[in-house]
Formats: C-alpha cells, structure tokens, sequence
C-alpha cells in the first residue's frame, strides 16, 4: 500500500458524554455534579473540598449532556472521522470511561450509524467497486482473541513492514451485504468477556475492536493516474472501564482483570501524554497490547475520535474527573491522516482482470458487440469487395481481349479459307498437290485435318446429286480458333513447332453428326468410301493407321491420315450433351473408358474447335499409348485400360478369376481384339462388385483376396486403413511417373482427381501395378528404348505446349511469381521455357502441388464434373463420384 500525497495533520476529535442518572444513583440520591454549560462546555457544580484544586469548567470538541441521544452523538463526535474509511483514510473511534458510564452503549449506537451510512454511501456511488471486510477482536487479560472465531486460542502480534503490527490469524470476513455485517456485529456481543461488577450486572471486561476495512476502485479503468484503489479502515473500540480496581470493589478475578485492563489504559493514557506533549522522547506503544494493536490511530496515520463517557454521579466525581484529565490530553494529540492509495502490482492486474471478465462478458451478449468489432468487420467487407471488383475488372479485361483477337482471326480466316475452299471446290486435284507431307509437324497437321474434314464434307456434298453446301459456321469456327493459335502462338526458334497438339479438343456436335451422317452413310452399299470402313472404330482406325504407314505414296498418306482424323474422332467432349449421348443409337460401339472425354496424342488425330476451352483430353504418354512400340495400333479406349502386353502374373493378380477367360480370350483369334473392350468391362464390373461386397461386409473381413497364391493377392483396403495406406500409395505412384516419363497431364489429372477416398484405391492400385510394369518393362531392356525415347519426346511435347499456353493463361505478374518462387533468375534468357521444363521434375509433395496447380491453370479444363474418374479406366461408382472435389490439396 502506498501513501497518498496529502498529509492531513489534525488533533483527535475529543467529545464528552454525560449519562443520565441510572435507576439504582437515583435510589440512593446520588445526584449529579455536572453541567453541560454549552456545547463544548462541562461545568462542575459539585461542592466537595477538592474542587479548588480542579478546574470548574472543561471544554472539549464537543459535550454531550444527558439528553442527548446516540445519533446526536455520533453525528456530531464520530461520523466525519468514521466516514473518513471511504476516502481511504484510516480512522478510530474510541469510547473511554469508566465502568458503567456508558461506554458500550455509545459505541454500539456509533457503529451502527457508521455502518449504515458507509452502505448508504456505497449504494450512491455505483461508479466504483467497494470491498467491505470486518475483522474483532478482544485484549482480555493482554490477551488477543479473535471474536469471530470459536477458538480462544490467544493471538499473535506480528510487525509488518508496510502494514504495522498485524494480529495474526485474525478472522477477517469480506462482507457480502449489510445483514451479513449484522450477523458478525452479534456473534462479537456473544463473544465478548463479560461480567458482573459491583456497578455493571454486564460489565464488559475487555477491550474491543471492531475493524471495517473498505477497499474501493473506480469501476472502469482509466489509466494507471486515474483509477486509484483506495483501502482504509475503522477501528470501533470500546475499552474496558477505566475505574481503579479498589473503586469497583473487585476482587479475585475481576481484580486480576483490572490489573491487567489498567496496564493496557495506563499504557494508552501514558501514549497519550507523550504525544499531547509534542511526540518527544519515546512513546511507549510496545508496551501493551492495545497501544500496539492502535499504535496508527494514536498520533499516526489515522483521524481519531474519542468519546468520553462520564456518570453524572456524585459518587463518581474522581473516576470522571480523570476521565477528563484523559480528554484533556487527548485533545492535543495530533494525527497524521493520509490517504491510502493502493496501487500495487496485485491490486492493478486484479482490476484489469475485472475489467477484461467486464469486456469478455459484454462480447458475448447478442446485439452488445463493440463499435470497434462492427468497424472491422466493416472494413473487411470492404476489402472484399473491393477485391472482387478487381477480379471482375481482370476478367473483363481479358474477355475484351479474347474477343478482339477472334474478330481479326475470323477475317483473316474467312478470307483465306474461302479462297482456300474455293480452289479445293472446283480443282478436285489440288487436294492431292495439299497432301500432308510424311514428316510434318503436328501442328499442321492438326489444322490440315481440319481442313480436310471440312473439305470432306464439300467434296461428299459435290458428289452427283448433291450440290455444294457451305460448311457451317460450326467447322469455321474451328478453323478460326486453329488460326488463331497459330497467329497468338508463333514458333519459337528453340521449341519445335510440331509441339502444340498434345492437349485439344473436339467439337462433338459436329463430329457425331458426322459420325452420324458417316454410318448412314456406310450403310448404303453404293457409296464405295464408306463400304471400306471396318465395322469398329479400333480396327477401321487400325486399318486406316497401317495404309498411311505401308503407304509409299505421299498423297495417298495424307489421306490416311486424314481418315485416321475421322476415325479417331471416336470419343466425346467432355461438355457434350448427355442427351445427346442417350439418344446416340450405337452407343455400345463407344470405348469404356471415354465415354465422355477424348484422349489424344500421336495416335489421334484431333480438330480444334471453339469447344476447346471447355474440353479436355487426356494425353496419355507413349508407353501408355503403345503409339510408337506397337505402330499405333492400340485404340484410343486401349490407352485407359490394362496394358495389352501386360504380364500374364499382373492379369492374375488383379483379376486371378478371369485368367481362365482371358486365357481363352487371348488364344483366339479374330474376335480376341474386338472382344477386349467387352472383356475390360466385365472386369471392371467384378471389380466393382468386390468392393461393394468388402464395403458391406464385417471390418474383419475387409481384406479380400483375390486369388488363391496368398503373395500376389490383391487387397482392397477397408476406409479406415486406406487412409493411412493413401499417402504412401501416392507418393510411390508420383515417384514411378517420374521414372517412366509419364505424361504431364496424365500426372497432374490424376494427381487432382484422387483424394483419397475409400474408393480411389481401385483406380490407385491399378494406376501402381500398370507403372511398375512399365518400369520394370525400361529395367528388363537394360538401357533407354524406343520407348523410353518416345516417353520422353512426349515429354517435351507437353512441356512445348505448356510453354505456349503460359503467354495466355499467365498474367505477366503471374509470370513473375513463379519465375521467383522457381528459382528461375530475373536476368537469364527465355525463361518461361525454363518454367515448362521445370513443372513435374520433382517427386516431393510440395513441388507436386504446385506443379499440378500450375499444369490445371495452363489448360484450364479441370472443371468440377468435367474430368472424371472413367478417364482413367475404370467405369464404376458413377454414383459416387457426383459432385466430389477433384482436388488433392488435403491428403
Ligand atoms: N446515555 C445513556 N442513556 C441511557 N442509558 C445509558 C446511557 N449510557 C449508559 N446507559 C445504560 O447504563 C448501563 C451501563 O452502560 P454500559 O454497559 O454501556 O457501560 P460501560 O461503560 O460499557 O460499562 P463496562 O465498562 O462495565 O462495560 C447500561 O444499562 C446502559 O443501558
């Protein structure tokens, strides 16, 4: 506790109160010798022999006569030292006299009054927080006994440094309201040592003290200056009477009370003399209990008030008139007061601490949120819009760009194909004079079926009987986006030119019609063109494949290839119209796997077309393919199933049940290739059975196996232990497309597509087994083959074609970014091409994600509901997969 600044240097407030005449003085005609003269006056009016030797008047602060009543009393002689507590200034009320004077009967009166007005005065100060503690004791025979405690055990005086003589152990009650205090009042009447003399039936025997400590703090806080923590108390003493033993007729007990009652009023009266002397010398405090205990309020930090008690009767005039020697003492005595500002550590962390449960209490009250929490939650939307008005300016930006490009495209487009198709319309031979060129890029070769196509149409339609039509608007708009490509992506010198083809798409409307128009077409035995056609797409496309090889003549090549273009255009977009997919009439002839999406690489040939930003194929890397070891003959749906020269051991492993089957299937002849897709579907339904039974059946039974050779059994995982299986599968998959060059896009498709859930595991395991053949087939060649070469070149590819995909799908800003988050230096050369040679080339996670990310971005086709799971061989749990994310950011 620290002391206040003001020091308040004041005498104690000294009053005297004249009871009236009791029964038993009246009895006996002991009349009163007193007389209250004035309001500060007392007046002797005895006539003893004596009396020259005593003054005849006495004045004090204040003379009570005996008509005067206790609030009178306590109005007058107490209230402003008692109601100093609140203001942090200790304070003390005495009542001094002796026995039967009056002593208890004032004081009782006092703290009474005292009491109510602190509880008033608290009720009219709601702004700051009042801690109310009451503590009693008794000095009995120079003993200290706690009144609030049954125990009475005497009790110690300890010296504090800060606090004084502290009663150890002292029971000190934290008031919970005033009737609280009431009870503690009378549990301290009961307490108190009373007893029988000789001029009070209930003469209290003891001094005592009751203390009201109050600690008060501003209710808000208000800085460190500003909200001080005031604590004080008051001390209520009535001490015991003042009487000399002999005077009292005491004997045995109440004499050896006396003798000690009088050490401890002989100590107080000696005090007071000392100090009403001017504070010299020593003042012997220390040498009773009760002058210790008061030591603050007698000339120290305390506002001191004493009541004098006195009785009017003549038998009493010695014991009064040193009763008044007392008080005149007293009167001179001089106090210290200051107020008691706490601020200690404690008492500071202690308000904060109300302060935050205040603030915490009003945050979680609905409606009572603070202005600071509506502002930034203001502001935040703000910010939000205003990065969403940003966004829609970008992509405003862009679509105006986009569509400034299509218009010079078209033109340039309509100008020079129509001259182009009229050339072709009416010179029949100038198509063979246009006749791809064996080695020609990819690019072009991608526009030139295009053309062909459409130039296909014109030469069917300008057959006898039919008069030329012009292409619709449809195929132009595929010939302007090839333009367009070809225009916004000039060749570069360091990347090859024949790169660009590796990710596109079909217009599926106008190919089905054709499609369509196609097998009307083949159907009439007069039209020679389509009688040639084979009756399914994989060996019409075959047949075609192995002409444009065998074929020595370039012309002739050419137009294989143009067929192989139409044939190949076997496969859906992937925003194709799944009405359209219901009404198709021979849908039983589409491959399993790609009933929605196409995929393309050496051995597709593909058309561009305004649906290609929303389309996306697939591309499938030449191992998968077989475009190059097996002379492209593997059909497009092939390159999502089983490897055709897969071992006979991995067969067996994933379906031992079929290798029966397959067996038979695969020593037949002719119908062994037409019945494959059949055969995969088949499997792929058993497959799926399985795992429907696995997810129903008893989590002991969830590990199924699936062949009766224990260690190549495949297992399918119950939910629970795929989850911890997952990343680990995943990790070795990422690793073994790293190691086989498998295609980028393949990577990053499938990177995003499984997540983890309980039924990736199929598609997983199969994606797994089928790598590790691959590479155990680059193992078994001992060093790189043509199809580790071809994987490669694929690789390149794709990366060519990122590189071009980066000038329209990054932001320069973008651009910028990844240069730095991929270590690309600000000062080297070409260095969008080091980024496309730089995506996929790690297997940790990290550098995985961010390539995936970056790969979606560039084309941008990885649209919720586009890119499905059947992509990548497996056709079942359709069902499942509705709506589910395609992303792999949680695993
Ligand atoms: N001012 C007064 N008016 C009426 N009665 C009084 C007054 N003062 C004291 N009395 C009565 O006188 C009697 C003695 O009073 P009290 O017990 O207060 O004296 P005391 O000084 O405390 O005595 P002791 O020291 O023996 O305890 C009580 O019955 C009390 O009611």
């Amino acid at each position: 506790m620290a002391g206040g600044e003001e020091q308040q240097q004041e005498r104690i407030l000294v009053s005297v109160r004249l009871r009236p005449v009791n029964a038993r003085e009246a009895e006996r005609g002991d009349g009163t010798e007193w007389e209250c003269a004035g309001p500060a006056t007392l007046k002797f009016l005895g006539t003893i022999p004596e009396r020259a030797m005593f003054p005849a008047t006495y004045t004090y602060d204040r003379v009570f006569s005996p008509e005067c009543n206790t609030r009178q009393v306590y109005e007058e002689g107490a209230k402003e030292v008692a109601l100093s507590v609140l203001s942090g200034i200790n304070s003390s009320i005495f009542a001094y006299g002796q026995t039967s004077s009056g002593k208890t009967y004032t004081m009782v009166g006092i703290t009474e009054h005292s009491m109510a007005e602190i509880y008033a005065y608290i009720d009219q100060h709601p702004d700051r927080e009042f801690i109310l503690k009451f503590s009693a004791m008794e000095i009995y025979n120079e003993a200290v006994r706690d009144l609030l405690s049954s125990d009475a055990a005497p009790l110690r005086l300890l010296d504090d440094p800060e606090k004084g003589t502290v009663v150890e152990k002292l029971t000190e009650e934290t008031l919970r309201d005033k009737g609280h205090l009431l009870e503690l009042l009378a549990v301290c009447e009961a307490q108190r040592q009373i007893g029988e003399t000789a001029l009070n039936e209930t003469s209290s025997r003891s001094h005592q003290i009751l203390r009201l400590t109050v600690e008060s703090s501003t209710k808000q806080f208000l800085g460190k200056g500003n909200s001080s923590t005031l604590q004080a108390c008051v001390n209520f003493v009535d001490l015991a009477g003042s009487e000399r033993a002999s005077q009292t007729a005491a004997s045995g007990m109440r004499l050896k009370e006396g003798s000690h009652i009088n050490k401890s009023l002989l100590t107080l009266g000696k005090v007071i003399r000392q100090l009403s002397g001017g504070r010299n010398g020593h003042i012997p405090y220390r040498d009773s209990k009760l002058t210790r205990i008061l030591q603050s309020s007698l000339g120290g930090n305390a506002r001191t008030a004493i009541i004098c008690t006195m009785s009017p009767a003549h038998s009493h005039v010695e014991q009064s008139r040193n009763t008044l020697l007392f008080a005149n003492c007293a009167k001179n005595v001089v106090t210290n007061a200051q107020v008691n500002v706490v601020m200690s550590d404690k008492a500071l962390v202690k308000h904060l601490q109300r302060e935050l449960t205040r603030l915490e209490n009003e945050l979680k009250l609905p409606g009572s949120a603070s202005c600071s929490t509506h502002a930034e939650v203001l502001k935040e939307k703000d910010e939000q819009i205003k990065k969403l008005e940003e966004q829609l300016k970008e992509l405003m930006e862009e679509k105006d760009t986009v569509q400034s490009e299509l218009q010079n495209f078209r033109k340039v487009a309509s100008d020079d194909h129509l001259n182009y198709l009229k050339a072709r319309l009416w010179d029949p031979h100038s198509r063979s004079s246009e006749s791809l060129p064996r080695n020609m890029s990819e690019d072009a070769l991608s526009c030139s079926d295009t053309y062909d196509l459409v130039d296909q149409d014109l030469l069917i339609d300008a057959q006898p009987g039919h008069f030329p039509r012009r292409p619709s608007n449809h195929v132009f708009d595929s010939i302007d986006e090839c333009q367009e490509n070809l225009v916004a992506y000039p060749a570069v010198p360091d990347v090859p030119e024949e790169h660009c083809k590796e990710v596109q798409c079909i217009e599926t409307n106008e190919l089905r019609e054709r499609r369509s128009q196609e097998s009307f077409h083949a159907q009439k035995p007069e039209t020679p063109e389509k009688e040639r056609r084979p009756e399914t797409p994989e060996k019409e496309r075959r047949l075609i494949m192995d002409q444009a090889e065998d074929c020595p003549d370039e012309e002739k090549r050419g137009e294989s290839i143009t067929k192989t273009a139409e044939n190949a255009i076997e496969l859906y977009a992937c925003d194709s119209d799944p009405s359209f997919e219901i009404e198709k009439p021979n849908v039983d002839e589409e491959p399993l796997a790609l009933r929605r999406c196409v995929i393309s690489s050496r051995d597709t040939v593909l058309a561009r077309s305004s649906s290609c930003k929303a389309s996306f194929m697939v591309i499938p890397n030449s191992w998968f393919d077989d475009s190059t070891s097996m002379n492209m003959t593997t059909p497009p749906s092939e390159n999502f199933k089983f490897p055709r020269r897969r071992p006979e051991q991995v067969r067996r492993n994933l379906f031992p049940e079929k290798v029966a089957s397959d067996a038979i299937t695969d020593n037949s002849t002719g119908n062994a290739e037409e019945e494959s897709v059949a055969n995969d579907t088949s499997r792929v339904t058993e497959v799926k059975q399985q795992t429907e039974q696995n997810d129903a059946s008893q989590p002991q039974e969830n590990q199924v196996q699936a062949g009766t050779d224990s260690s190549t059994s495949t297992t399918f995982e119950s939910p629970s232990r795929w989850s911890f299986d997952f990343p680990k599968k995943q990790q070795e998959i990422i690793e073994l497309w790293h190691e086989c060059h498998i295609s980028i896009v393949h990577r990053t498709y499938f990177f995003l597509l499984f997540n983890g859930d309980h039924t990736d595991h199929i598609y997983m395991e199969v994606e797994h087994r089928r790598l590790s053949f691959i590479k155990n087939s680059f193992i078994a060649d001992g060093e790189p083959n043509a199809t580790v070469a071809s994987s490669l070149k694929s690789l390149r590819n794709e990366r060519d074609m990122l590189y071009r995909q980066m000038v329209r799908k990054l932001s320069l800003a973008e651009k910028e970014s990844l240069y730095s988050k991929w270590g690309i230096e600000r000062s080297s050369k070409q260095r969008r091409l080091q980024l496309s040679r730089l995506i996929w080339t790690q297997t940790d996670m990290e550098h995985v994600r961010e390539s995936a990310e970056l790969v979606s971005k560039m084309v941008q086709h990885l649209e919720r509901g586009q890119a499905i799971k059947e992509m990548f061989g497996l056709s079942f749990s359709l069902n499942l997969r509705s709506g589910r994310s395609f992303s792999w950011g949680g695993a």
